[in-house]
């Protein structure tokens, strides 16, 4: 096989991630090198909700397209819900631990902040919850890179902040975390700490090179159903949104081994200054994951009914 380009992101964290990915693939046999490939969302300081989904993918899927690179290396979560037709999501890594995580001065939990306590996020969805908490906490709009958000702690100009866990553990710096926040208090993104490999769409060859060395299949079902159920709200609303899929292997009636699969979502909005997510907009459902399609109607179903729970619709503070 001919060496394969691997085009990522220059961040650190893109480049920690990539660089598992390349070590896993010359492990199996192939040639690499590793082609950094600059996006807007690198240049750009404006925050994500005004600058929108896809800044920091698409420069990197048009490298891929264009056959500058052959293999490109996501953050799942960063990738848009529609599909790039001219690209194969050839595999998806074995998931990293998907909760946030809290970086907070002097060791602090999010229950020890005292009230009045700044945290940082750029995130609705982080934002939304961390106000939902009612602890009294001032969140505080903030972008960078994960080195930049984690010294605004230490320097002391915000009490805390809350980023991916597994962001934090690619950059080896889990022992920073006061606290790994508890998926009822704070749902992750759809995808979080998951990985999407894409390759172009006729690359046959590298499409199966990909799925068999690096593809995990609970971690493709759990994903598929986040990210059905988020495509199915971005259709009807625009609250910030979390979900969380739960894979488990067991046997069916014929001691079949099966991947039985539940998603949990949320869905509420962040207007500025008042406290969001909607009610008790928080689903559990279960599926049998083998089937992708299923995944995606697990995804679809739980949207359906966040939805009738009434995502998106402002929620007044009587509600909290
Ligand atoms: N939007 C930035 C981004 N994209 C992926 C991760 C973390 C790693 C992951 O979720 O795979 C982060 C940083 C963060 O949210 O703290």
């Amino acid at each position: 096989m001919n060496t394969l380009r691997i085009g990522t992101r220059g961040s650190a964290l893109a480049l920690a991630q990539t660089g598992l990915i390349a070590d896993a693939l010359e492990r199996a046999g192939a040639r690499v090198e590793i082609i950094t490939v600059k996006t807007p969302g690198d240049l750009s300081s404006a925050p994500i909700a005004e600058i929108g989904v896809g800044v920091f993918t698409s420069a990197l899927r048009d490298a891929l397209a264009d056959g500058a690179v052959d293999v490109a290396v996501h953050s799942y979560k960063d990738l848009p819900t529609a599909p790039d037709p001219r690209l194969s999501l050839a595999a998806v890594p074995l998931r990293a631990d998907p909760r946030d995580a809290l970086v907070a001065r002097d060791g602090l939990t999010l229950g020890e902040l005292p009230s009045g306590s700044t945290v940082g996020t750029g995130s609705p969805r982080r934002a939304a919850q961390l106000h939902a908490l009612g602890l009294g906490l001032v969140v505080v709009p903030i972008r960078g890179n994960v080195d930049t958000r984690v010294r605004k702690v230490r320097d002391g100009e915000l009490d805390a902040v809350v980023l991916a866990r597994a962001g934090l553990a690619r950059l080896g710096r889990t022992d920073e975390i006061t606290e790994t926040l508890d998926p009822i208090q704070m749902l992750p993104a759809p995808a979080q700490g998951a990985l999407a490999i894409e390759c172009r769409v006729d690359d046959i060859d590298t499409e199966h090179f990909l799925r068999s060395t690096v593809d995990d299949e609970a971690t493709r079902a759990a994903v598929a159903a986040e990210r059905a159920m988020l495509a199915a709200l971005e259709a009807g609303c625009s609250a910030p949104i979390g979900a969380l899929a739960d894979v488990v292997e067991d046997f069916d009636a014929d001691d079949n081994v099966v991947l039985r699969l539940s998603l949990r979502g949320a869905a509420g909005v962040c207007p500025p200054g008042a406290n969001p997510i909607s009610g008790p907009a928080e689903i559990l459902r279960a599926s049998n994951a083998g089937d992708l399609t299923e995944a995606a109607q697990l995804g679809r179903a739980v949207a359906a009914e966040l939805l009738e729970l009434g995502a998106g619709v402002l929620s007044g503070p009587e509600q909290q």
